[in-house]
């Protein structure tokens, strides 16, 4: 796909990118991701969209979807391009993209959504619930992430982009575990996450043992 198509003369669609996640806690290789696909697919906005509980996160320990939303919120408030939904946080019940996408056409309808994956959740789409209907609804672009490889692989080539990003080695499991075991954040994350963090004392070990 051209990333930037415009019709000769016609009006132009707005184009918004889709960044969902479960953002425990939102970090550094999340912002990046959104900024270098906002600039290469010409995006007008970036929405942040927090997870409630995610499919496959079901058994992990999550923090609590309020303080991850906030994070989020945290996080992009310097970027005027940069918006949270709590489409997926106020929905009762398992997250699913599908229902992510439906909400956010609805919401949107004359927009074209462009939804952001790294490499591994891209892998992962096909496993996704509805995962056919979900290219009609957004393009998707997916990401390089370190460790992980970029692959179209059965996905639909007409709906799916790939986009070489600045590598950040960075993951909320790492986040989590650093915060647990007294080791810094700083840089890894947004300077006012670092402080949310630290203030509603979060990823503090549990008493059993393992981060929280
Ligand atoms: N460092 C990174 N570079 C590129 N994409 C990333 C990076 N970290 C996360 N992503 C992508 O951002 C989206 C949300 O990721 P998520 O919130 O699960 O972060 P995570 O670091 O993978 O978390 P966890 O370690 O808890 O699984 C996913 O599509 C994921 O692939
Ligand atoms: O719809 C699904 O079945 C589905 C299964 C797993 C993950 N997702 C979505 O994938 C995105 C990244 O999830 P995560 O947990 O890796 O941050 C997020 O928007 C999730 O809602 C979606």
């Amino acid at each position: 796909m051209t990333p930037h198509p415009r019709g000769d003369g016609d009006a132009r669609r707005r184009r918004t990118g889709i960044m969902g996640g479960t953002f425990d806690p939102v970090h550094h290789g999340h912002l990046v991701a959104a900024s270098e696909a906002a600039s290469r697919f010409d995006l007008d906005e970036v929405v942040f969209v927090p997870t409630g509980t995610q499919p496959f996160k079901e058994a992990s320990r999550v923090a609590p979807a309020e303080h991850r939303y906030l994070m989020t919120v945290v996080a992009t408030a310097s970027n005027p391009d940069f918006t949270v939904s709590r489409v997926d946080i106020d929905r009762a019940g398992t997250t699913y993209t599908i229902d992510t996408l439906t909400d956010l056409t609805q919401q949107r309808p004359d927009e074209d959504l462009f939804f952001i994956t790294g490499a591994d959740a891209l892998g992962q789409i096909l496993s996704w619930k509805e995962a056919h209907r979900l290219f009609d609804l957004a393009h998707f672009i997916g990401v390089t992430r370190p460790g992980h490889v970029l692959d179209v692989g059965d996905l639909p080539g007409d709906r799916v982009s790939l986009l070489e990003v600045p590598a950040m080695a960075i993951s909320s499991t790492a986040c989590r575990e650093r915060v647990a075991s007294g080791q810094p954040v700083w840089y890894l994350v947004p300077d006012g996450v670092v402080q949310y963090i630290s203030k509603h004392g979060l990823y503090q070990p549990d008493p059993q043992g393992g981060a929280s």
